[in-house]
């Protein structure tokens, strides 16, 4: 059900570039990254459920995944305004018959709602999300009806569980990682966390039928069951789509450039050619890398559909998948050259490219953003599944690890992934931990710093095109 991804590249609004002698004009896109979304469309999501419920972990994740798609978003948490006033509630702060607490708890929503209402006019984004329990109807009646006056459209979401092994590890994470519990005795936080919920229970009202004039989506048990309400836009609808693909299970995703290709040895970008000797010793050792990190797990593996990354990946003991969507870059009438060639052959677009490689897209070919559209039903997929280990090639990686790990575009491009090197990424509640095994086996760096001249790089590419002795030490190519 996942957009097209070339349908998506074709609705960014085109947008010429500057012409400058010999450099290539073809459209380039700066828009919001939605791709078809009118620009004023602004969405707060409401966030609905009991604590302990996986709210503040979706809430980081959507604003990660739409980070990602260039839509600026922004999570505003009750609890962190309620912590100015009340750093450290009393037993019966969050007791529904104490007027005070009442009284502190709202204050805090509204000094939130406030400050979300006020990024979205200074041109903060186009999707809030207001993290708390929000667990009245009256409360998210005072929240749509604020959002309406201001001109923002509302998308409830609620975490409904009654997984007591899931609520039971989120009260652990909660406990360790709050700052209301900061230095505390963990079992007195934890009989604490779990009076505040029994609170929250005695007054929490689920969406229902009373409520049916709202755009809402109801997660249960995360992953399970979804029901979803009113939904009114392409925008809300990419936003519940990402949600209805969620499963918060502890899981890792392993990830792998292939291993060194000749055109690797050679310095040539782009192409479709064999691996190297060296990456033949990469794709032979790399089941024993995976065996080390990953145990007896059953992985399936996914490959581009280029020979590099089929090669390395045919000696693993699994089940293998091959997807357009990870092909490399297309670097278009750059494909099979050298950064040396290129720079001598297109010199402005060689700057322009080092002036912003996110956006800068080859002619003929494809920049980053365009890459980031293609792969967007491959997060999906990953997002669905369990144990998936992907081979695939250096700009590809990249991106998917900057879903990850919440990597800027700005440093995305430039980041350096070394060949012969396995990287396993477990997500977490807040944030993704990261673990490598190098093979040890010696290949050329195919990294490139910006603003760095190409020429180095072609005459060491050119010695080794000259030289049979391939288990040279490591070098920069
Ligand atoms: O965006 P940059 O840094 O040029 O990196 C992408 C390049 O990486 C390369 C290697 O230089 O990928 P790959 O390892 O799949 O061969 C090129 O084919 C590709 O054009």
């Amino acid at each position: 059900m996942a957009a097209d991804p070339r349908e998506s590249i074709e609705q960014y609004k085109p947008e010429m570039r500057k012409a400058s002698s010999g450099q290539m004009m073809r459209p380039n896109r700066k828009t919001n990254g939605s791709g078809v979304q009118a620009e004023d469309t602004r969405i707060c999501v409401v966030m609905v459920g009991l604590p302990a419920r996986g709210k503040s972990l979706i809430a980081s994740k959507v604003v990660r995944y739409l980070g990602w798609l260039s839509i600026a978003a922004k999570t505003f948490n009750v609890g962190q305004y309620r912590r100015t006033n009340t750093p450290t509630p009393t037993a019966d702060f969050f007791d529904t018959t104490n007027p005070e607490g009442e009284r502190l708890r709202k204050a805090a929503a509204e000094a939130a709602v406030k400050d979300m209402i006020k990024w979205f006019n200074n041109g903060g984004g186009l999707v809030a999300i207001l993290d708390a329990t929000n667990s009245t109807k009256s409360r998210r009646r005072w929240i749509q009806e604020r959002c309406e006056a201001a001109g923002i459209e509302t998308l409830f979401v609620e975490s409904k569980c009654d997984d007591e092994e899931l609520i039971m590890s989120n009260i652990k994470e909660v406990k360790t990682t709050s700052p209301d519990y900061k230095g505390q005795d963990p079992e007195v936080a934890a009989q604490d966390f779990r009076n505040r919920i029994r609170n929250y229970e005695k007054v929490y009202q689920t969406l229902d039928e009373d409520e049916a004039d709202l755009t809402y989506c109801k997660l249960i048990n995360v992953g399970h069951q979804v029901i979803i309400n009113r939904i009114k836009d392409y925008l809300q609808s990419r936003v519940v789509y990402y949600l209805m693909n969620l499963h918060i299970r502890p899981r890792s995703i392993w990830l792998s450039r292939h291993g060194e290709s000749m055109f690797n040895l050679n310095g040539k970008i782009g192409g479709d050619a064999d691996i190297s000797e060296r990456g033949e010793l990469y794709a032979r050792k790399l089941p024993e890398l995976v065996k080390e990190s990953a145990g007896d797990r059953q992985l399936t593996v996914w490959t581009s559909t280029l020979k590099r990354t089929i090669q390395t990946a045919r000696f693993l003991p699994f089940e293998k998948l091959s997807w357009k969507a990870l092909d490399e870059l297309d670097s278009g009438v750059c494909d099979s050259l050298t950064y040396g060639e290129i720079e001598q052959l297109y010199p402005a677009d060689f700057k322009s490219r080092d002036a912003d490689k996110y956006n800068y897209r080859y002619l003929g070919g494809e920049s980053y953003r365009d890459v980031v559209i293609r792969l967007e039903p491959i997060i999906m997929e990953l997002e669905r599944s369990e144990n998936i280990l992907i081979v695939t090639h250096q700009a590809v990686l990249r991106c998917i690890y900057a879903y990850f790990m919440g990597v800027d575009q700005e440093k995305s491009p430039w980041m350096e992934v070394p060949l012969h090197t396995l990287i396993r990424l477990t997500p977490r509640a807040y944030g993704t931990v990261e673990d490598r095994w190098s093979a040890n086996i010696p290949a050329v760096s195919t990294w490139r710093g910006k603003g760095s001249s190409a020429k180095h790089q072609d005459t060491e590419a050119s010695s080794r095109a000259n030289s049979q002795d391939l288990a040279a030490p490591e070098t920069k190519a």
